[in-house]
């Protein structure tokens, strides 16, 4: 239902509006493009692609919830928006707007550039509780795959996916029970590389500063590349999600498929597979037609 170029005609600037806007954000703050990244997944996660994430109306909208912690980019979004709305007035969604931020993050961190399907209307409903399933670190792999196929989403996708984690940060909140809390009598999580372990515990102490932020790939976080996925192989993956990825048949599988001489020449392209993973991400639970809005704000209905 969503189409390349759906705003062709409507607004012919719409794109190049978001990506000059995004350009503008990550020159400023080059950790802008892994937030606009996550944006586009906790949105699709809750409610689907619409914005939902966006909604700012106080205590009980979901931005607030648990499961966005840490989520940042909004006010990029907004900036897109107030232009969009100077040049076409209640025709590009929020929703599309995430949804190409994210496509230029990518391209602006040197990743794959590709074609972003748009006609999203954004949705009618925010509340925290719609947000209490998102994928969480110390989920199983067995929840994060039922929680991907719960979206349409395969255990390959889930792997490729997982490789947005090629940028960005994490902060040391998300840390402490996989370095000093793993077990119930404490420790840490023994899929970590033994060379690695020392660094993450320097970087993240015990009752230390929960804010502090550590890259998720190791050596490359500003790089869109596959690094990601070597690093979860060799044990230096930093979230626990990562790590179980290679713990699991099916998922380890789909990491060693990036990797191999005969993968270099023949095998997938993790570049090609992130793309097809992230358009088929981006039409989980959209609405056309005549269903939801066009917001003027993206931070309230209209
Ligand atoms: C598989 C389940 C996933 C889990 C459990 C997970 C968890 C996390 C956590 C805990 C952080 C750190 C947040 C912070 O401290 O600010 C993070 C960051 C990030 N996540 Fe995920 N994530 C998952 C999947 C994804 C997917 C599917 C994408 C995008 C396609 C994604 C993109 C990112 C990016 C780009 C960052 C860095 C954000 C920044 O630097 O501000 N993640 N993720
Ligand atoms: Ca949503
Ligand atoms: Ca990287």
């Amino acid at each position: 239902q969503l189409r390349v170029g759906f705003y062709s005609q409507t607004c012919p600037n719409a794109e190049e509006i978001v990506s000059s806007v995004v350009r503008e954000a990550v020159a400023s703050d080059p950790t802008m493009a892994a937030a606009l990244l996550r944006l586009q997944f906790h949105d699709c996660f809750v409610e689907g692609c619409d914005g939902s994430i966006l909604i700012d109306n106080g205590q009980g909208s979901e931005r607030q919830a648990f499961g966005h912690q840490g989520v940042r980019g909004y006010e990029v979004i907004d900036r897109a928006k107030a232009q969009l709305e100077a040049e076409c007035r209640g025709v590009v969604s929020c929703a599309d707007i995430v949804a190409l931020a994210a496509r230029d993050s990518i391209a602006l961190s040197n990743g794959p550039s590709y074609d972003v399907p748009t006609g999203r209307r954004d949705g009618r409903v925010s509340n925290s509780t719609l947000a209490d399933n998102m994928p969480d670190v110390s989920d199983s792999i067995e929840q994060l795959k039922a929680k991907f196929r719960q979206k349409g989403l395969s255990h390959k996708d889930l792997v490729v996916l997982s490789a947005a984690h090629t940028i960005g940060t994490t902060a040391c909140f998300f840390m402490t029970d996989r370095l000093y809390n793993f077990f119930p009598g404490g420790g840490s999580d023994p899929s970590i590389n033994p060379d690695f372990l020392p660094e993450l515990q320097a970087t993240c102490p015990q009752n230390g500063e929960n804010s502090v932020r550590l890259a998720l790939d190791r050596g490359s976080e500003l790089t869109f590349d596959n690094s990601i996925l070597s690093n979860i192989r060799d044990g230096f993956a930093v979230l626990e999600s990562d790590a179980k990825l290679y713990q699991d048949e099916a998922t380890s599988r789909v990491v060693d498929s990036y990797f191999g001489l005969l993968s270099s020449v023949l095998g997938p392209s993790f570049e090609t597979d992130f793309v097809n993973s992230i358009v088929k991400m981006g039409q989980i639970g959209v609405k056309t037609g005549s269903r939801g809005e066009i917001r003027r704000s993206c931070r309230s209905f209209n």
